[in-house]
């Protein structure tokens, strides 16, 4: 294979962002058209191997569920000397995960309209992986990630922290943009092909290798996801407290009203059918737009 790397002549690398067994993922800016983009670098995997058909997963999972935006976008995927390479949509906010470790740090959380924020926008965009007859299966505040987007007098435009332009722009910030990342647990409703994601968000019919209500599962993880975001982690990852959630108990967050409180606890109900679809969650009153100002 030609010693030339696609990667080198294609991208600046310019920081790491992330790295963890799945291999590694660095801030890279397009040497052509001068975009930011998340590159990451994994180990190629074994040919047949269970890791193969995962990463072969994620890039056939973000071909089909082209763009919307509360799903983070693909670009690009290639293999050279044994890595496998996949560009995608740079989110320059963060995760969710990093936001709530921030938060634990300064004694902070969301407000409960930011966190109606969380949830709907990420039920929109499991409502598009659903409609594709596709389920992620490993929705946690880790993959969930942050777009900010400064609107200035006519038009949007992404801020780049290394941008001094910023201030003298008549700029301000408007809501940030939650998407869907690392579809690399994406598999069908029809034929699922299950990899357990992060058991500390996943339901226990997973568990029990019941994948008769697949997407119900996202439903599970979401809310878990938004019930730490609002204060209510960190979660366990196994024992009593693991179980008694996966029971139905999930003490209510204080700050929050006990209508949302009520609807997280319908979403990790122990019987799957008894979980409000994704639909329904775009569709409820209680996110609704006057709602939650
Ligand atoms: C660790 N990490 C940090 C970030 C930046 C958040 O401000 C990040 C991103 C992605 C990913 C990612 C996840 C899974 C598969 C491929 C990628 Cl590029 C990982 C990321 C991704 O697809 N887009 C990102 O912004």
């Amino acid at each position: 294979d030609s010693n030339i790397s696609r990667y080198e002549a294609e991208f600046l690398e310019v920081c790491k962002i992330g790295s963890g067994e799945f291999g590694s993922v660095y801030k890279c800016i397009n040497r052509l058209d001068g975009c930011t983009y998340a590159v990451k670098k994994s180990k190629k995997p074994i040919a047949g191997s269970v890791l193969e058909k995962m990463a072969l997963n994620e890039v056939y999972a973000h071909a089909v569920l082209g763009a919307h935006i509360h799903v983070v976008r693909y670009y690009s995927a290639w293999a050279e000397d044994n890595h496998m390479i996949i560009q995608n949509e740079f989110c320059n906010g963060g995760s969710l995960a990093d936001v709530i470790s921030q938060h634990m740090q300064d004694g902070k959380t969301f407000s409960e309209p930011q966190l109606k924020q969380v949830l709907l926008q990420v039920a929109q965009g499991l409502e598009y992986i659903h409609m594709q007859g596709l389920v992620h299966l490993d929705i946690k505040p880790g993959n969930i990630f942050i777009s900010h987007q400064t609107r200035i007098k006519d038009g949007l435009h992404e801020i780049h922290e290394d941008e001094e332009s910023n201030e003298k722009m008549q700029s301000y910030s408007i809501s940030p943009v939650y998407k869907i990342g690392d579809l690399g647990h994406v598999t069908s409703v029809v034929n699922p092909k299950v990899e357990e994601g992060d058991i500390r968000y996943l339901p226990n019919e997973i568990l029990q290798e019941d994948f008769d209500h697949l997407p119900k599962a996202d439903i599970f993880s979401l809310a878990l996801s938004v019930y730490e975001s609002g204060g209510g982690g960190p979660l366990p990852k196994n024992g009593d407290d693991w179980h008694r959630i996966r029971e139905g108990l999930l003490p209510p967050l204080r700050h929050l009203s006990h209508d949302l409180n009520e609807l997280l606890k319908d979403m990790v109900n122990p019987d799957p059918t008894q979980r409000p679809s994704v639909t329904s969650l775009v569709q409820h009153s209680l996110l609704c737009p006057q709602s939650n100002v």
